[in-house]
């Protein structure tokens, strides 16, 4: 598609995409914004009315996009069955390369709009002819760990007008420009649609006699107390376990055939290498083989080196220069060099 002025912005109705809108304006783009409907507690659309009142106070067009149906097969149903198959899942990840940037890309594409747009504290650097994106300015926001995924044609369409600013600053600017209700609005806490402990949504989502209680066990084999049923277990949970030993201990391993547990002590979590599945790589010269090159299982306070390689099944292969514990299957990955993403995958 030939460029153009256009930009298609997501418009979740909060602080970061109603200056996101604010900004691009003042750049001198034309802005659209779009809202799309993944999920409503309790059926509330009041962020609905936020985001259609934003764009009649900036005078752009406004439009909603029903993805209702493909957010609960893709995302829910996918979170719910991850837990239930004994591994962790990153539903963020999933619905930012699988649903939200895809589906900004596709109605651009049928609006004859050339950029899209979010509110995402990311940047975007052209490297050797490839588009990467770095990490936001502000380091409490960041959220390159989330975006790993997405191809170059996305990539080099995408505008990041939050990339350079701090969350203070978007919120200061909220309150200049008269924006009162955006410039106060909460941040949004985790899973969308699981804010609280994901134990309780479990509980509500999954029919009764679907989960029993199962057991834990040690490393040996031992028996050591019965549980709630294992996807009430995530791989190196210490705390919540409801049980009282001398000795600090961790899961170790889910084992849902058999409903067991195996807990033991941290250092018996630790691995030295993994293999990701669903990965991306934006240039393969940039990581594969490289040993310069950061792992991140975790959006925060963790940081390993590590070596990639891939596999004949096609699989990545990462092999981590110190010992990293509790790798949980169904966990992303997200490689890094500096403050630039250089792909990442879905841990085996
Ligand atoms: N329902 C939605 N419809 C359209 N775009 C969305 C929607 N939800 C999020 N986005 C886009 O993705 C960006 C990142 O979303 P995320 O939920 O991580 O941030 P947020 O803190 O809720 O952002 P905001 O302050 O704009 O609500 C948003 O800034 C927005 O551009």
């Amino acid at each position: 598609m030939k460029t153009n002025n256009k930009v298609l912005l997501g418009m979740s109705g909060g602080t970061d995409s109603s200056v996101a809108a604010l900004l691009l304006q003042d750049a001198g783009y034309e802005v659209t914004g779009v809202t799309f409907r993944f999920y409503e507690k309790e059926n509330d659309t009041e962020y609905l009315e936020d985001a259609r009142t934003l764009c009649g106070h900036l005078n752009i067009p406004h439009i909603t996009y029903d993805a209702r149906d493909i957010f609960r097969k893709t995302i829910m149903d996918y979170f719910i069955n991850e837990y239930m198959a004994g591994h962790t899942p990153v539903p963020c990840t999933l619905c930012n390369n699988y649903l939200k940037w895809p589906l900004l890309k596709k109605i651009s594409d049928e609006m004859g709009i050339y950029y899209f747009a979010t509110g995402h504290y990311v940047r975007r650097r052209l490297i050797n002819g490839h588009y990467h994106i770095t990490t936001g300015a502000d380091p409490d926001k960041d959220q390159s760990f989330f975006l790993w995924g997405l191809p170059q044609d996305i990539l080099q369409r995408m505008l990041l007008p939050m990339g350079e600013l701090t969350k203070t600053r978007v919120r200061q600017i909220a309150e200049e420009r008269g924006f009162q209700k955006a410039a106060h609005k909460r941040d949004s806490l985790g899973v969308c649609f699981c804010p609280m402990d994901y134990r309780t949504f479990l509980r509500r989502e999954v029919p009764e006699g679907n989960i029993q209680p199962g057991k834990f066990f040690d490393e040996m084999g031992d028996f050591i107390a019965r549980n709630e049923g294992y996807p009430f277990y995530t791989i190196g949970q210490r705390r919540g376990l409801g049980i009282d030993l001398n000795r600090a201990v961790f899961v170790k391993e889910i084992i849902p055939e058999e409903n067991k547990v195996i807990l033991s002590d941290l250092k018996a979590l630790e691995k030295t290498e993994m293999r990701l599945k669903e990965w991306n790589i934006t240039n393969p010269d940039l990581l594969l083989g490289r040993e310069d090159v950061i792992v991140k299982i975790r959006y925060r306070k963790q940081a390993n080196r590590c070596t990639v390689t891939l596999l004949p099944d096609q699989t990545l292969h990462v092999e981590l220069h110190e010992p990293l514990a509790a790798i949980a299957p169904g966990q992303a990955a997200a490689f890094y060099r500096n403050d630039v993403v250089l792909g990442g995958g879905i841990i085996l």
